[in-house]
C-alpha cells in the first residue's frame, strides 16, 4: 500500500465499517492519522483509543480527505450519498448493489465490490471481492491487504459469484446462529439447565467446526463416516437428512441469492 495513502470509510462507525476500521488500526495496516470515517451522527466510540483518526459528518468532507474510498452504509443509503469520488478507488460493502450502480452513483469507474461478514469483528470473515476492469493490479493488491485484516480474503473471477456469495459467506454467524437456536431449544426442553445446553451447543458447534477445518476434508466424507459408525449420531443424521434438512437449506439460500441478485 502507497504509504501515504488515506483510507476513508464512508458509515465508518457501522457494524462493518468499524469493524474493517478498527482492524486496520489494531493490526498497523494503517496508521490513524491515514483514516477518515464518516457518519451523520458525528464521533462515535469506536475510534475512542484513536483520536487521530479523522471523524467527520458530511461524506463529500470524507471524499476530499482520501484516496481511497470504503463505501459501508446500508444498501437503501447509497442513493442519497451525495459524493464524487472522480476516479479514486471506491471500495462498496454493499449488499445488492451492482458495480454498475455504485460506479453510476459514485461517478468512479474504479470500483471494488467485496462482501464481508459479521465475523469481520473477530478477524475471521470471508471477504471476497470483484474488480472492475479499470482497477489496476496494484490496485487489486492494495484491495487485497485492507480486506485480510479482517479474515480470508478472496478475489473472485465473475461479479455473479458475489451475489452469490452475498447469500451464503456475507451471512455469516446468522445459519450456524439458526442451527444453534434449533439445538438450544431442543436441549432446554430435554430439561438441561440454560447453562450446560449454551455451553454443550457452543462448544459442539465451535470444536466441530474447527476440526472440519483442520481436516480440510468434504465435510460430507464426516457425515458418510459418523453413519458408516451406525451408532446413535447416525440415528440422528439420517432422520434429520429424511426430513429435508438439505432441501430446507438449499431453499433458504436460493430465496437469500435471488434477493442479493435484485432486479439483475
Ligand atoms: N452487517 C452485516 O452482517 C453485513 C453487512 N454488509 C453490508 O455492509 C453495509 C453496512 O452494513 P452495516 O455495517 O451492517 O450497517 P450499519 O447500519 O451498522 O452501518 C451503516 C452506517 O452508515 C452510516 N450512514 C448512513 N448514511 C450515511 C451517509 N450518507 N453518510 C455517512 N454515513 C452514513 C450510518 O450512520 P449514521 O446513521 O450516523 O449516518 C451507520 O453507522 C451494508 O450495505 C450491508 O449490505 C455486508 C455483509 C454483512
Ligand atoms: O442481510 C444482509 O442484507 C447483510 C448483507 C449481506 C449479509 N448480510
Amino acid at each position: 500500500m502507497p504509504q501515504d495513502a488515506v483510507i476513508g470509510i464512508i458509515g465508518g462507525q457501522g457494524w462493518m465499517g468499524h469493524s474493517l476500521g478498527v482492524a486496520l488500526l489494531e493490526q498497523k495496516v494503517l496508521s490513524p492519522d491515514r483514516l477518515v470515517i464518516s457518519s451523520r451522527s458525528g464521533r462515535g466510540e469506536a475510534y475512542r483509543d484513536w483520536p487521530e483518526v479523522r471523524c467527520v459528518k458530511d461524506s463529500r468532507e470524507l471524499v476530499a480527505l482520501a484516496d481511497i474510498i470504503v463505501l459501508s452504509v446500508r444498501p437503501a443509503d447509497l442513493a442519497g450519498l451525495d459524493i464524487e469520488t472522480g476516479d479514486k478507488l471506491v471500495i462498496s460493502l454493499l449488499a445488492m448493489a451492482s458495480l454498475q450502480e455504485v460506479a453510476s452513483q459514485v461517478g468512479s469507474d474504479r470500483v471494488v465490490r467485496a462482501m464481508p461478514n459479521a465475523a469481520a469483528e473477530i478477524r475471521r470473515a470471508y471477504l471476497p471481492w470483484f474488480a472492475s476492469p479499470q482497477v489496476s493490479d496494484d490496485d487489486k493488491r492494495l484491495v487485497q491487504a485492507l480486506l485480510a485484516s479482517c479474515g480470508t480474503a478472496r478475489e473472485l473471477p465473475r461479479e455473479g459469484d458475489l451475489d452469490y456469495l452475498t447469500a451464503l459467506s456475507g451471512a455469516g454467524p446468522a445459519y450456524p446462529a439458526l442451527l444453534a437456536q434449533s439445538m438450544l431449544e431442543h436441549a432446554r426442553s430435554a430439561g438441561l439447565s440454560d447453562e450446560i445446553a449454551r455451553e454443550a451447543v457452543m462448544q459442539t458447534l465451535v470444536g466441530g467446526s474447527l476440526l472440519l477445518e483442520k481436516l480440510g476434508t468434504d465435510p460430507g466424507d464426516m457425515v458418510e463416516r459418523l453413519i458408516g459408525y451406525d451408532g446413535t449420531t447416525a440415528k440422528g443424521l439420517r432422520t434429520m437428512v429424511d426430513e429435508g434438512i438439505g432441501q430446507a437449506i438449499h431453499r433458504g439460500l436460493d430465496a437469500a441469492h435471488r434477493a442479493a441478485t435484485g432486479s439483475r
